[in-house]
């Protein structure tokens, strides 16, 4: 078998930023800020971290970070009011409201809340749906995060039976759209799945979005496989058994460095191009 691959997050996450710089400047140049609103509530120490990694890349890259924290007993009124506003803010060019919410709040109310231009994380019901159509502007960040991968390291989907396991409206769902869209035959699995083993074992390529660590084990893997693994759990453990995987896979995505960081940089591109969008709006009015 050829060499193995051990698909570098962070290389590819680098290769996305360093093309961000110039577009930046010329926004700059354009009295244009990019700038991507955080919404966090509660305290969940993990999402804390996550709102804060997403906010410091942001400024890293001299996008604006406008982080707004509300509290754990926020209603959901209060927070679609919150999310009005951002709407309303012609500064704020993206809004990301960080899953989950404490469980009293209708987070899918909230996600539909935000306007589409500024749905840079691709949460709501019109953004997938363009992202299943195949125009979609901004799919969700992680089903971008995985495509971006295998584009920088030209592997091709068309024609391979990717199976995804999980089905969550801003992974699962989504990247089997867009494997669809790039000619996968795709298989998506959830908790109802039978013979879950047997079906990841015809996979090409696997992505696991189980949210449950360790979960792909490398029996199930076959020889020459794909692995992406989105999964982040406690402890930065990804939700496929790395070392067994490796073991059978021609390419892996390690936990971390791997989807993680992609993530992210896909979060500063949606932002950067929202404002681009704005930009060119207001140069037209000038
Ligand atoms: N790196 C990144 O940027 C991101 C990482 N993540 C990570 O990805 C993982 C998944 O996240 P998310 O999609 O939000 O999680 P959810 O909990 O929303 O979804 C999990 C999915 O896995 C399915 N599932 C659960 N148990 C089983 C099982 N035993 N067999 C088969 N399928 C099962 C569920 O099925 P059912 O629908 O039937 O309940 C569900 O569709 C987590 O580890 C999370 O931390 C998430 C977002 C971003
Ligand atoms: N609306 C919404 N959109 C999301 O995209 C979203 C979300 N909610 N809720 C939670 C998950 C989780 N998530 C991660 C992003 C980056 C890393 C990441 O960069 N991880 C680094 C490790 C960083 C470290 O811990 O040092 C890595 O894997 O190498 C991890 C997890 C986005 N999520």
């Amino acid at each position: 078998m050829e060499k193995k691959i051990i698909l570098d997050g962070i290389v590819v996450a680098k290769h996305v930023k360093d093309q961000l710089k110039d577009r930046i400047e010329e926004l700059k140049g354009k009295d244009v800020v990019p700038c991507l609103a955080t919404i966090l509530v509660g305290d969940d120490p993990s999402s804390e971290t996550y709102v804060r990694m997403k906010g410091n890349a942001c400024e890293k890259l001299g996008i604006l970070s406008k982080r707004i924290h509300m509290s754990k007993d926020t209603t959901t009124q209060e927070l679609l009011e919150k999310i009005a506003e951002l709407n309303n803010d012609p500064s704020v060019h993206g809004i990301l409201l960080q899953h989950p919410v404490p469980g009293h709040i209708d987070e899918r109310k909230a996600f539909e809340a935000i306007a589409i231009e500024k749905d840079v994380d691709g949460v709501t019901s019109l953004g997938y749906g363009q992202t299943a159509f195949g125009f979609g502007e901004y799919p969700s960040c992680t089903p971008a995060a995985i495509l971006e991968i295998m584009d920088f390291y030209k592997l091709s989907a068309e024609g391979m039976h990717a199976v995804v396991v999980g089905r969550s409206p801003i992974l699962g769902k989504p990247v089997s759209a867009l494997l669809l869209n790039r000619n996968a035959t795709v298989t998506t699995c959830h908790s109802y799945t039978k013979n879950l083993p047997q079906i990841v074992k015809q996979a090409d390529i696997v992505v696991a979005a189980v949210g449950k660590p360790n979960f792909i084990k490398g029996e199930w893997i076959k020889e020459g496989a794909i692995v992406l693994d989105a999964g982040y759990n406690e402890g930065n453990i990804g939700d496929a058994e790395y070392e067994s995987c490796a073991e059978k896979a021609f390419a892996i995505t390690p936990v971390p460095g791997g989807v993680g960081p992609v993530t992210i940089s896909m979060l500063l591109k949606h932002t950067v191009h929202a404002a681009e969008k704005i930009a060119e709006i207001q140069g037209k009015h000038k």
